[in-house]
């Protein structure tokens, strides 16, 4: 049966609005069924029901983008190393799915639905087999690295620097998950905050949040010498192509993350593209990496850093909210944009440029990390 795309759409829409119920149902279902798979994942299961459904909905949404739906794939299946998933698991996953769709599509289920989710499902779950065993022999399912230096910029935020005990390739722009010996079988994304370093170190930016058990271990309860545990580094976010255009970066908080190492993967590469960096915070103190964000531009001529302040009157720079400044201070239109922060401030700030005529296609945006 080849992939109708249109069929798991139409019959996923009817799923959408009761996403949470599904996904309870789905991991109630797998584990009855499957009771040695439980200990594969957290305790608390909110954040992975979360995660299951944004997943689903990528791939489903991109059942017609063949490209975009591998390269997803691709890097979910060498995700998934890390849980310890392999290849028997997956009919079990698959029977469990199939389950919960027919379940909560029933209103609308026919034979040829459940054909196209089957067909759907095999291919996705080929695409994130080969995908592992491609990467098995080659790169460790997770990285073991070493907590280098861990800096407390503010009351929440630290920087922290990590080296793995191999090396660990990836792109400007990417992101890694992280477990600590605290939480085991918890992950959470964190961008890297650096572009590639000869001595394999990585930079990640991190803000306790309330409840957060990873980020409040990281920034509060983590020291050198520490071990911590990376999943493969995932995400599609890079640096333009040569020769291409002058660039904005527009950065919320610890959003900064990622597009500081794209900066320094462009200051690195030897071009001279105009950057302008946006970076805002509710506070002058929230500025947590500002010395070093001025110390590069100095020695970088071409980029110029603007802090922007959106909840003190009295800051003596630049003030207001980062979506709206974005749209004052300049045309982009022809600029190549990299937006990443709280995932409303990049919804409207990517809605603005979108207005002012910045073709889709040359904003990129991270995905959101707000499940830590
Ligand atoms: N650490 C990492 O590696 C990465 C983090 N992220 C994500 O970046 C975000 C950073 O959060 P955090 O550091 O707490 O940032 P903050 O909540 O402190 O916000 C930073 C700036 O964004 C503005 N902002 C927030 N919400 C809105 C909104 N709805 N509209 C317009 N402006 C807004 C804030 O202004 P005000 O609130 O005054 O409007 C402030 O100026 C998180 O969602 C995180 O998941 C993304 C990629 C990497």
């Amino acid at each position: 049966m080849s992939l109708n795309p249109r069929l798991v759409k139409e019959s996923f829409s009817v799923i959408e609005p009761v996403a949470g119920k599904a996904a309870a149902y789905f991991y109630g279902r797998l584990f009855a069924e499957n009771p040695h798979l439980r200990c594969m994942f957290p305790p608390g299961m909110d954040v992975q029901r979360d995660r299951l459904f944004s997943a689903l909905t990528r791939i489903v949404w991109s059942l017609d983008s063949p490209d975009s739906m591998a390269s997803f794939l691709g890097q979910l299946g060498r995700d998934h190393r890390k849980y310890g998933v392999l290849p028997e698991h997956y009919g079990a996953i698959g029977r469990a799915l199939l389950a919960t769709v027919r379940r909560f599509a029933a209103d609308v289920w026919t034979d040829e639905i459940e054909a196209a989710w089957v067909a759907a499902y095999n291919a996705a779950a080929e695409l994130m087999m080969r995908a592992a065993q491609e990467e098995a022999g080659v790169s460790p399912a997770w990285w073991v690295a070493e907590v280098v230096d861990h800096e407390r910029r503010t009351p929440d935020i630290a920087v922290v620097t990590v080296r793995p005990t191999q090396r660990l390739p990836f792109t400007a722009g990417q992101y890694v998950s992280v477990q600590t010996a605290r939480w085991p079988r918890v992950w959470r994304p964190f961008s890297i905050a650096n572009a590639p370093r000869p001595d394999n170190t990585l930079r990640l930016h991190v803000r306790s949040v309330p409840g957060g058990w990873v980020s409040t271990t990281l920034a509060r309860d983590t020291r050198i010498g520490d071990a911590i545990m990376l999943g493969p580094p995932m995400g599609t976010m890079a640096p333009p192509e040569p020769g291409s255009r002058d660039v904005l970066c527009v950065a919320g908080g610890t959003g900064l993350a990622p597009l500081k190492a794209i900066i320094e993967q462009i200051i690195a590469s030897g071009r001279r593209p105009g950057i302008h960096l946006l970076y805002g915070a509710r506070t002058a103190a929230e500025l947590y990496d500002l010395p070093d964000l001025l110390r590069m531009e100095s020695a970088f001529p071409w980029l110029r850093v603007v802090p922007v302040v959106s909840g003190d009157p009295a800051y003596d720079g630049m003030r207001g909210r980062l979506p709206e400044v974005t749209q004052r201070f300049h045309s982009w239109a022809e600029h190549e944009v990299y937006v990443c922060g709280p995932a409303a401030m990049v919804g409207e700030t990517v809605r603005r440029l979108q207005e002012d005529g910045v073709p889709p296609a040359r904003i990129h945006r991270d995905v959101t990390h707000d499940e830590r």
